[in-house]
């Protein structure tokens, strides 16, 4: 129905490539695109429209956009395209904003998205091959592209729509399997869903090895890269496997990712700008990554594991051209005087950044410790098992799950607790009848010292810090991959707590019982996993602000039940949260719910401040 607005006349629309010309036709002419990346799963669905007019105020004529599986495929066979979900909805903004769409479905997509967008119940079969001719892959991924392509099918720019290419699998060529039967079996797939005409590609770094396993004959063959490589000598790699047809450089790097840990990543705006107009005078088309990177809300940041597992910040701020928060910035600007070089771009004025509210402290009181919790966060109750069971196994994916057992003998002395094989995935808080002892860390923290008496309640939380999403690992399980050895013993009889911490607040905990059954509110901290909560006033005003935990240590935060994603100052670099001001009430008081899984300050204030702090690595300690 919303294609409607779009003139539906057939026969004069047609995007192809002229390989004679060695450019794309649009309708029968020469097209170059300008185009920026932007990821509608990581903007609420009210600022859609706002980055996309920033986007074509800036001179851009397309725009690049990963479809994530696992935000639509939550649960396996369950497809949710609503909300901020809503494809077709950004889609049709991006119609009506006058900007041509680079659709980008995967099924793989990297990004820094939780195990690259693919959803996580593939692993339920314990030793599946992701991207690759695994027959349970390819039928999963089959039946999720059959719904996607179908959907998007009326929005190609052929049809009627504003999808000019679209992107099979993403980077394969980086990836150890190099199985061309799954890029034949997703070429397949794509043709027979979205038709014979319609421009496919692929994605490969700027490699021979990656060029080699990424590309197949009948998907045209393009290379990413950044500022600081020879474009000459990338696009002659390109050259080496398209001979003919259009220059495209499809991830242009703006900026970089930080993981929790890493020196905030900038890159210099005159570099990008200078080298954009390198590229876009050769005629090559580009696609800026990103443009508007926006926020990891929830669990859905990824991580990367060279070496060692990284994972990565709430922020996707990217130092891209428009900020997390959607404000343009020198970066854009600089771009903008570029692209001015090479097309008309809007008369106009460019929309300003939204309005910014330092609202102030907030003093948040304990709500208790997890494990006196366990009836409003566990409903149900544990599992029991002998051994420890994965997420996967448990059937909880993301967030946190508390693993109980009992001392089996008296220790006196500080004794050893460790996972043989470093399966601590990814973080686990140890309290003894229900005082916390310390932590155990993947790959960084493989022992801690315990004691206590025989019989005691041993309570570890296990936190799912993000699924790898780049490189072999990412068939990454979650939880206690290993048995764990306490001095000479191997802890059995667990009873483990799925934890539905945001089913319990999106049902009004804490603050629907603080009325009644709260106790007083005191200002005691503590160590360990616990809950707290407060109230930011309402003020008449929701704008945009960022939220400061100062002096709290790692954790997560949940505003008027909207989980905003994890916060760890204690690492760094990122020290704020991004607040969306649409999110907050001008009339009712805002509820806000904190996780803090290591101790809170004696304090217990968090601040909401008017603008970001995503550079400052903790000092180290
Ligand atoms: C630190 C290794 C990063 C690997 N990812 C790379 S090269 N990238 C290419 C990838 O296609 C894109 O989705 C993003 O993940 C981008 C980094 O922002």
């Amino acid at each position: 129905l919303k294609l409607a607005k779009v003139k539906r006349v057939s026969g004069e629309r047609s995007f192809s490539i002229d390989y004679k010309n060695n450019c794309f036709l649009k309708d029968g002419k020469p097209f170059q695109y300008i185009s920026g990346s932007i990821h509608y799963s990581r903007i609420p669905q009210y600022y859609w429209k706002d980055r996309l007019v920033k986007m074509y105020m800036t001179g851009l004529n397309a725009i690049q956009v990963y479809v994530p599986w696992n935000f639509h495929e939550a649960v396996q066979g369950i497809y949710n395209f609503t909300g901020d979900r809503d494809l077709e909805h950004f889609l049709d903004l991006a119609n009506q904003t006058g900007l041509l769409v680079i659709l980008r479905p995967g099924p793989y997509i990297c990004a820094e998205w939780e195990m690259g967008g693919l959803p996580a119940w593939l692993l339920q079969k314990p030793n599946i091959i992701l991207r690759s001719a695994d027959t349970d892959y390819l039928q999963a991924v089959s039946n999720w592209l059959a719904v996607l392509l179908s959907k998007i099918k009326p929005w190609l720019y052929i049809n009627g729509g504003n999808i000019i290419t679209v992107q099979v699998e993403n980077e394969y060529g980086s990836y150890y399997a190099c199985d061309y039967n799954y890029m034949r079996h997703l070429w397949t797939l794509f043709r027979l869903f979205l038709g014979e005409d319609m421009v496919l590609f692929t994605t490969d770094g700027n490699t021979d090895r990656e060029m080699r396993c990424g590309t197949l004959e009948g998907l045209y063959a393009t290379v990413d890269f950044g500022t600081d490589t020879n474009i000459t000598e990338a696009f002659s790699r390109q050259r080496r496997f398209e001979p003919r047809g259009p220059l495209v450089n499809s991830e242009f790097y703006t900026g970089w990712l930080d993981h929790w840990g890493d020196q905030h990543a900038v890159v210099d705006a005159q570099k990008v700008s200078r080298v954009l107009g390198e590229m876009l005078a050769m005629g090559a088309n580009v696609n800026m990554y990103m443009f508007e990177g926006g926020t990891n809300f929830g669990y859905w940041n990824g991580a990367d594991h060279d070496t060692r597992f990284r994972p990565v910040v709430t922020s996707y701020d990217y130092d891209a051209p428009l900020s997390e928060a959607g404000d343009p910035t020198e970066k854009l600007l600089a771009i903008r005087d570029v692209i001015k070089q090479f097309r008309d771009i809007p008369s106009g004025p460019m929309p300003p950044a939204t309005p910014k509210f330092a609202y102030g402290f907030v003093t948040l009181r304990k709500v208790g410790n997890i494990s006196s919790l366990l009836n409003t966060l566990s409903p149900l109750g544990p599992v029991r098992s002998q051994y420890p069971l994965t997420f996967e196994e448990m059937k909880q994916y993301y967030g946190y799950m508390l693993y109980r057992t009992t001392l089996p003998r008296d220790l006196s002395e500080p004794t050893p607790l460790i996972s043989p094989l470093n399966g601590i995935h990814d973080r686990a808080y140890v309290s003894v009848n229900g005082v916390f002892q310390g932590l155990l860390e993947r790959d960084t923290a493989l022992v801690m010292n315990i004691t206590g008496q025989q019989g005691d309640t041993v309570d570890i939380l296990v936190e799912n810090m993000g699924r790898v999403n780049f490189g072999s690992k990412i068939n990454d399980y979650k939880g206690l991959l290993s048995n764990l050895i306490l001095g000479r013993d191997v802890l059995t009889d667990w009873k483990i707590y799925p934890l539905d911490i945001d089913g319990a607040i999106t049902g009004g905990w804490p603050h629907s019982d603080s009325e009644q059954f709260f106790p007083p509110p005191h200002k005691e901290p503590s160590v360990g996993p616990a809950f707290y909560t407060g109230t930011l006033q309402p003020n008449g005003l929701a704008w945009d602000t960022f939220l400061k935990l100062y002096e709290w240590k790692k954790g997560q935060v949940w505003i008027n039940g909207v989980n905003m994603g994890r916060y760890w100052p204690a690492r760094g670099p990122q020290q704020t949260l991004y607040v969306p001001g649409p999110l907050l009430s001008t009339t009712v008081p805002n509820v806000i719910t904190v996780l803090e899984l290591e101790g809170a300050p004696a304090h217990l204030r968090v601040l909401f401040m008017d603008r970001p702090q995503l550079s400052a690595t903790a000092p180290k300690s």
